[in-house]
């Protein structure tokens, strides 16, 4: 098993506990409140502009330009795709950008992208900041795999085109991207780094069980549907 197996393997009973979380079980039976799913859409769009400024770290400690590459195409993926996705329903629910760029992450939001920007920030290069990101990337396409194996029902669930983005092919093939550089990355740390990767990736598997937990509740500082 590689550094990166061992960390997933750490990190799974947690992203279980994310599967069995109020919001999951409600976007797998189609019952989740559309209220709560809008809530999330905005807090996951504001997560989306901090999660991409974690690469602007990873770019600074970039030692060649081949790397400064791979941050640049881990970067565009988030917002053609990503970001995209959560422009679309923002705009289904008659939420404009302008409206949602001033609100504040919430509490939990503001704590995880905190810490992936610390933990960018403070490392010595690219193994801290995937570290820090890939949980974003891994624990998803995990989840919503797991999710489809049971309850195959999602699919007539109005969340149905959100789950199929996270485990489909293309969403493999980027994971699979973003596994192969961090695999580069983590070869040969020394002990004392290699622990605090290692604490970086469960602390970020960590907030994400956090994010769906204050995602099953919906915000109250949104504008309303006219
Ligand atoms: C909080 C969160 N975590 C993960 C993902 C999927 N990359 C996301 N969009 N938002």
């Amino acid at each position: 098993m590689n550094f990166l197996e061992e960390c997933i393997q750490d990190s799974l009973p947690i992203w279980e506990s994310c599967l069995n979380t109020k919001f999951l079980k409600g976007v797998a039976d189609g019952s989740l409140p559309e209220e709560c799913f809008k809530g999330y859409i905005v807090d996951d769009s504001l997560y989306l502009r901090e999660y991409s400024k974690v690469f602007a770290w990873g770019m600074i400690h970039s030692r060649d330009m081949a790397e400064i590459r791979n941050y640049y195409s881990l970067l565009s993926f988030v917002n053609e795709s990503e970001d995209a996705t959560r422009r679309y329903y923002l705009k289904r629910y008659g939420i404009t950008d302008e409206e949602i760029q001033p609100l504040p992450l919430r509490p939990e939001n503001r704590a995880y992208v905190d810490s992936m920007l610390a933990a960018a920030r403070d490392g010595e290069g690219a193994a801290e900041c995937m570290m820090a990101c890939l949980p974003c990337m891994l624990s998803y396409g995990w989840i919503f795999g797991e999710l489809i194996r049971r309850s195959p029902g999602v699919e007539n669930t109005p969340y149905w085109p959100f789950v199929r983005d996270y485990a489909g092919n293309r969403y493999d093939a980027i994971c699979r991207a973003w596994a192969e550089f961090t695999d580069q990355a983590c070869q040969d740390l020394a002990p004392e780094r290699a622990k605090k990767c290692r604490e970086i990736f469960r602390a970020c598997s960590l907030h994400e069980l956090h994010f769906w937990e204050m995602s099953a509740h919906p915000r109250e500082d949104l504008p309303t549907s006219p």
